[in-house]
């Protein structure tokens, strides 16, 4: 018997035999994985339990809708449901908690490799150096150097404002969502260098890197699926790149700029002396007793994660509000009058604390955020000894995930989730809706620029509705639709005919 099988062997082609022994591979990986595994005990589709592959697809392939797939999931399967052979899904609002604010659980290097900053605050994902990094730059963001460093804020949304000035009747709509990248990215590349990039004042507001931007994060979302094009993408020479798309062409070329300021910085740190404020260059060179000046490669990838974390995220949400307050004539009307009233001379400066003393305006921030739902995509945390979430034991080593759209959407907290209503957040007690709106995670590693963030969004939402008329244009509830990859892709822009701006005064005087 066993030399007539080795015989019937021989005959085969090679090629054939390797086939059926990768099949036998693949069918003893699949059994196990649906039978054997740690997991095989929660409900789930049973391809998504067999294989990453489902999620690719649903991901990848289907333009990023797994996160609508995974509320049709949750309707079929229950609050916690296997999404990939080692990953659960929740969707219980008390696991959001569990999940993001527990220590023990890092975030999933597989999953962060894609952005390629491994020794960057956001990309870390060894517990004790990411701690270390952020106690290094948490001081930089905190509410007290935000308020210390107000004017750099405030100057640039000045700014902002006389370009929206000069596009008063346009011939053609203003592409006002490009215009928050644009601040947004001024607002990042000052507050944390002390260096004007002149973003705003570029035609149409397109700046290269401002034009790019949106599709790094499809472009880190692709690497998760294909980890081996990795090499291959970041080997690519700039001209290459710009014969096969253009726009993404920018993003290298303004890593490099970084990375050339950081050499600078490091080789003379004297330099530092010069600049107009303290940036991050200042924490990482001259780092506090007991902690150790980062890498070179480090810094250079902090510099470029800050940038891509607080420009688009910040720009999105903008967007996303004005979107929103714009489509709703009584809520603008109401937030103008709030605004006039508080703010009779749009020519005198305004300081932060006071707007976020206006309770309007700060629902119709928090309402905005919780239709941007900052980053989409499930984060993914590994569970690092058994677990109970959410009323479940959770095996060693599961990667658990959970979206903020889950909360956002949920409709015991947000009743008619769907409809734009500030005035949810103005009951006798809002903290106990504002704990649901998570845009910015929670825990250990939730958004290291979350002070900075909300100053950028009370400053840009409450001068831009205080001082400028303006109407939305070419612009359907179609364009903000969108694809989750890591930030929500939208399918088109935000555009509005800018009608009559006043308060500029102070501005062109400086
Ligand atoms: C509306 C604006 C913003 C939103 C919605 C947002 C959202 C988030 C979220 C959800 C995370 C957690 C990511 C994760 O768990 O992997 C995060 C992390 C981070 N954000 Fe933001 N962000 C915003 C603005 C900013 C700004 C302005 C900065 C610039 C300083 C910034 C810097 C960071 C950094 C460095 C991290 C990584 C923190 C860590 O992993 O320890 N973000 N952000």
């Amino acid at each position: 018997m066993g030399a007539m099988t080795l015989s019937s062997l021989e005959a085969q082609p090679p090629v054939l035999i390797v086939l059926q022994a990768v099949l036998v591979v693949v069918a003893g990986l699949v059994f196990s994985r649906l039978y054997l595994h740690p997991l095989a005990s929660f409900p789930g589709p049973k391809l998504a339990a067999a294989t990453g592959w489902y999620a690719t697809y649903y991901d990848i392939f289907m333009g990023g809708i797994m996160l609508e797939h995974l509320e049709a999931l949750h309707k079929q399967y229950g609050p916690v449901i296997r999404i990939a052979p080692n990953t659960l899904h929740f969707s219980d609002v008390k696991a959001y908690d569990s999940i993001y604010t527990d220590r023990r659980f890092p975030k999933d290097p597989a999953f962060y490799a894609a952005f390629l900053a491994d020794e960057a605050s956001f990309g870390c994902t060894d517990i004790k150096k990411a701690k270390t990094r952020r106690d290094l730059l948490g001081p930089f963001f905190s509410r007290k150097s935000v308020l210390k460093l107000e004017s750099v804020i405030q100057e640039a949304v000045g700014r902002f404002i006389v370009s929206l000035s000069q596009r008063i009747d346009a011939p053609q709509p203003v592409n006002i969502h490009r215009a928050f990248l644009s601040i947004t990215l001024e607002v990042i590349t000052t507050y944390c260098f002390a260096q004007r990039y002149n973003a705003i004042e570029y035609p149409d507001y397109g700046y290269p890197f401002v034009k790019a931007v949106q599709g790094a994060s499809y472009g880190g979302c692709l690497l998760q699926h294909f980890p081996f094009l990795t090499p291959l993408v970041m080997g690519l020479p700039t001209w290459l790149l710009k014969m096969i798309h253009e726009e993404s062409a920018a993003l290298p070329e303004f890593r490099d700029r970084l990375d050339a300021e950081v050499d600078k910085t490091i080789k003379d740190p004297t330099a530092l002396e010069q600049t107009e404020h303290e940036t991050i260059y200042h924490h990482m060179l001259n780092p506090r007793a007991g902690y150790e000046q980062p890498s070179a490669k480090s810094m250079k990838e902090e510099a470029a994660i800050l940038i891509g974390a607080g420009t688009e995220t910040t720009g999105n949400a903008c967007a996303v509000i004005a979107y929103h307050i714009l489509t709703n004539e009584d809520v603008h009307r109401r937030l103008k009058k709030d605004l006039v009233e508080a703010w009779p001379d749009p020519d005198a400066p305004m300081p932060l604390e006071k707007l976020e003393k206006l309770p309007y305006l700060a629902a119709c921030i928090y309402e905005g955020l919780r239709f941007a739902h900052g980053v989409v995509t499930p984060l993914p945390r590994i569970v690092t000894q058994p677990t109970e979430i959410a009323g479940v034991l959770i095996p060693k080593n599961t990667l658990v995930t959970m979206s903020s759209t889950f909360l956002h959407r949920n409709t015991d907290i947000f009743p008619d989730p769907y409809t734009f209503n500030p005035d949810r957040f103005l009951g006798k007690n809002p903290s106990e809706l504002t704990n649901y709106i998570v845009p910015f995670s929670k825990g250990p590693r939730m958004c290291l620029g979350i002070n900075l963030a909300w100053a950028e969004l009370y400053l840009i939402i409450g001068n831009l509705f205080r001082k400028v008329d303006l109407e939305l244009v070419d612009t359907t509830a179609k364009d903000m639709e969108w694809g989750a990859f890591l930030l929500p892709y939208y399918k088109g822009f935000v555009k509005a005919n800018i009608q009559k701006v006043e308060g500029i005064q102070q501005f062109m005087e400086g």
